[in-house]
């Protein structure tokens, strides 16, 4: 999987994909993540990419030949089109199901925004995509298009280790996590459920199950209703909200 972000800020990334989990994929060649400074790509002495805005109105928008041209600095040696994503407050909201959709593609080019974004003819010209991480309004598409790197990245085999995979279980996919639990047994006075102690797997699945079903009905009643229970779940959740009126 190889991603390039056009940015004016490449320097932005190296921390927060140079580390960890994300690091070391690209160490291990799983994943590539390229940036491509915009700016390379004005045309002025100035290295200007942004203008005033036709029809007046405050801010600043980024112009479309130095975009353009940083897009056509990797398409062009390209036999295919990738897909290009602009990460943008007018996108459609990012969640796990565009996750693994976008983690299917070999190659995404990530185009972040500044200023109060890009003239039009760009997303005309080359955008495939619009996505938002969420309805609120950051500086810059950067922050997002990290958002976007790591939570298609850790879809990608081999990212993830073993252990670090087991949250991609499916079995609890579109429910909310069961609380989690290590050592020591009793921390500033709060034991560790006894389930958890007994050894007993079916019955520590069952009570897992019950917890994210609970959590979930509790938390993310937007989630919840999106769900198909079977009779065992509801009859689970069912337990365990009388337990929470007890
Ligand atoms: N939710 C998101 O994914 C998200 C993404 C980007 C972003 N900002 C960069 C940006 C990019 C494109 C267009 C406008 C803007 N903005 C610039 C600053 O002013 C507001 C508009 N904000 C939130």
């Amino acid at each position: 999987m190889k991603f390039d972000v056009l940015t004016l800020f490449p320097e932005l990334f190296d921390a927060v994909l140079g580390e960890s989990i994300i690091g070391r994929a690209r160490q291990n060649n799983i994943i590539q993540i390229n940036t491509v400074n915009i700016r390379d790509f004005s045309l002025n002495k100035h290295r200007k990419v942004d203008d005033y805005p036709y029809g007046g109105g405050g801010g600043m928008v980024m112009m479309a030949q130095p975009i353009c041209d940083a897009y056509l600095s990797i398409a062009e040696k390209l036999s295919y089109k990738p897909r290009v994503v602009y990460l943008s407050p007018q996108g459609r909201v990012l969640n796990q199901e565009i996750v693994k959709e976008l983690s299917t593609e070999e190659h995404l080019i990530l185009l972040c925004g500044h200023y109060e974004g890009i003239d039009e003819r760009v997303i005309e010209e080359i955008v495939d995509d619009e996505i938002s991480i969420g309805d609120y309004v950051l500086t810059g598409g950067e922050l997002p298009a990290m958002v976007l790197i790591d939570s298609v990245s850790r879809l990608i085999p081999g990212v993830l280790s073993s252990e670090e995979s087991y949250s991609q279980e499916s079995h609890y996919e579109g429910l909310l996590e069961y609380p989690q639990y290590t050592r020591p047994y009793e921390f500033s006075e709060r034991k560790v459920p006894g389930v958890l102690m007994s050894g007993h797997h079916e019955n520590i699945n069952r009570w897992r199950r019950q917890q994210s079903l609970k959590r979930t009905y509790l938390k993310r009643p937007d989630m919840f209703e999106r769900l198909s229970l079977n009779e065992a779940d509801r009859k689970l959740l069912e337990e365990a909200l009388k337990e929470n009126e007890e």
